[in-house]
């Protein structure tokens, strides 16, 4: 219609139902070109498959927001508001806010104290004792990794770590798991307004499985709750712990200093220098890379929303249309800036001098623009950490006479987790 971009017809009222899987964007973009569009309800949703025209578009401001979606206010306080709090779905200055206060935490942290730097290689010698005991037979792929991730940030949020055998967290993880592949139906509120005012709530809320997910929103609180309530008896203003401390005197003091983007991400890459001198791991970095631009972990991005209209290749994108970043699943595997891109390579990331390139035009695990993912030296670090101890001690293969482990993801709306029913044996190198 008009100038917008092509997409697929759909049914009157109602659209088609959105891509959510790189396959149907991947047949799509051979359909339609680089920029197409879906309509569900009322909601349009522009797909950007163009790694060129997605950067210069995430980089605009007109693109910074994210749509304003009950689905994205997750706790019982932000739906009686009606705005999301946070970081990941929040919009103006309650996000601004945030982002400016977690980034200057992560730069204090990094700086000076090594205090991240602490709890991830503690974290990583725990982790490779509960290795150890799974070296008797084949195994799924240890649950005790997650927790060990979870246990770096909750250790810098509220000092506090969890016993790989405490079976709430694991339960809770497990579900959250996999109430990630119903979020997709509770967004249909969101698609179809109307479904608000047409279907008594108590009903809509069970369809669509808002019940559930308004549980685990409550389970995800009553676990942080005591947290919280043990901060707020011991604060002490003059001698902040963690995160949950110092984000309670910002709440109380209301402090509003300006700190950019660029000198914290700056001080971050400088201190992982020091250890990649001391390390010297071209060849791990390089894998991290590879790993992350072969598996894509979140192919479509997190949505985005026009706040203004603007052009984009020449179609019209109206205000408030969704918009979702350029796929990285395409341009990851895309051989105009990958030769050979379903190989895994650790290779394309080291020069012709042996060193390591950190990134590169097609490469965009992190996201791109205003919204970029704010802990991307902090997972790269974490990563570099855990990868690189975990092939330090031991080895992972398949078990004999069983097909190759496969690095198909499992199919769950844009998200490339690895397929978790794959048993792996590990031998211990000593
Ligand atoms: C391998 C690990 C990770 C990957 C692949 C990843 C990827 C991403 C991507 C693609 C986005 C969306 C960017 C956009 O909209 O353009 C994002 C946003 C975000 N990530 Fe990450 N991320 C990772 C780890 C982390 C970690 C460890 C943290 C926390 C310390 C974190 C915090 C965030 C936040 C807060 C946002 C939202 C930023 C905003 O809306 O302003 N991420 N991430």
């Amino acid at each position: 219609k008009g100038n917008l971009p092509p997409g697929p017809m759909g049914i009157p009222f109602i659209g088609g139902a959105p891509y959510c899987f790189v396959d149907s964007c991947i047949k799509a973009k051979s359909k339609y070109g680089n920029i197409f569009m879906t309509k569900t309800g009322a909601t349009n949703i522009v797909y950007i498959c163009n790694y060129k025209t997605a950067k210069e578009a995430l980089s605009k401001l007109e693109l910074a927001d994210r749509p304003h979606w009950k689905l994205f206010n997750f706790f019982k306080e932000e739906r009686e508001k009606g705005r999301a709090g946070g970081i990941v779905g929040s919009n103006g200055s309650h996000w601004h806010h945030n982002r400016r206060f977690l980034l200057r935490h992560l730069r204090d942290l990094g700086m000076g104290k090594s205090k991240i730097e602490g709890i991830i290689l503690r974290e990583v010698e725990n982790l490779v004792e509960e290795f150890k005991k799974l070296t008797k037979e084949p195994s799924l792929f240890p649950f005790s990794a997650n927790i060990s991730i979870l246990n770096i940030i909750w250790q810098l949020v509220a000092s506090h770590r969890y016993n790989f055998e405490d079976e709430e967290v694991e339960n809770f993880m497990r579900k959250m798991g996999q109430l990630q592949n119903e979020f997709l139906f509770v967004g249909l509120q969101d698609f179809f307004p109307i479904l608000n005012y047409i279907i008594p709530k108590p009903i809509l809320k069970f369809i669509l499985g808002i019940t559930k997910f308004e549980k685990a929103s409550q389970e995800f609180y009553d676990l942080m709750k005591p947290f919280i309530n043990e901060h707020l008896k011991m604060l002490d203003p003059s001698n902040p712990r963690d995160l949950m401390d110092d984000y309670l005197i910002e709440m109380t003091e209301g402090k509003s200093e300006d700190y950019s983007h660029f000198s914290i991400t700056a001080v971050l890459t400088l201190k992982l220098k020091v250890y990649y001198r001391i390390y010297s791991l071209v060849y791990l970095d390089a894998t991290i890379n590879e790993v992350q631009r072969h598996c894509s972990l979140v192919p479509l991005g997190i949505f985005r929303c026009a706040t203004d209209d603007l052009k984009l290749e020449g179609y019209d994108i109206p205000k408030g249309t969704v918009v979702l970043s350029s796929l990285a699943a395409l341009s990851h595997r895309d051989r105009t800036y990958f030769k050979d891109p379903d190989e895994f390579d650790p290779s394309r990331f080291i020069d012709e001098n042996g060193k390591y390139i950190p990134t590169c035009d097609g490469f965009q695990a992190f996201g791109i623009g205003k919204r970029q993912c704010l802990g991307e030296q902090f997972a790269r670090m974490e990563l570099y950490f855990i990868i690189g101890a975990l092939l330090q001690n031991f080895t992972f293969s398949a078990p004999e006479g069983e097909n190759p482990i496969s690095l198909e993801p499992q199919r769950v709306p844009n998200m490339n987790y690895p397929k978790a029913d794959q048993k792996f044996v590990i031998k211990y190198r000593n």
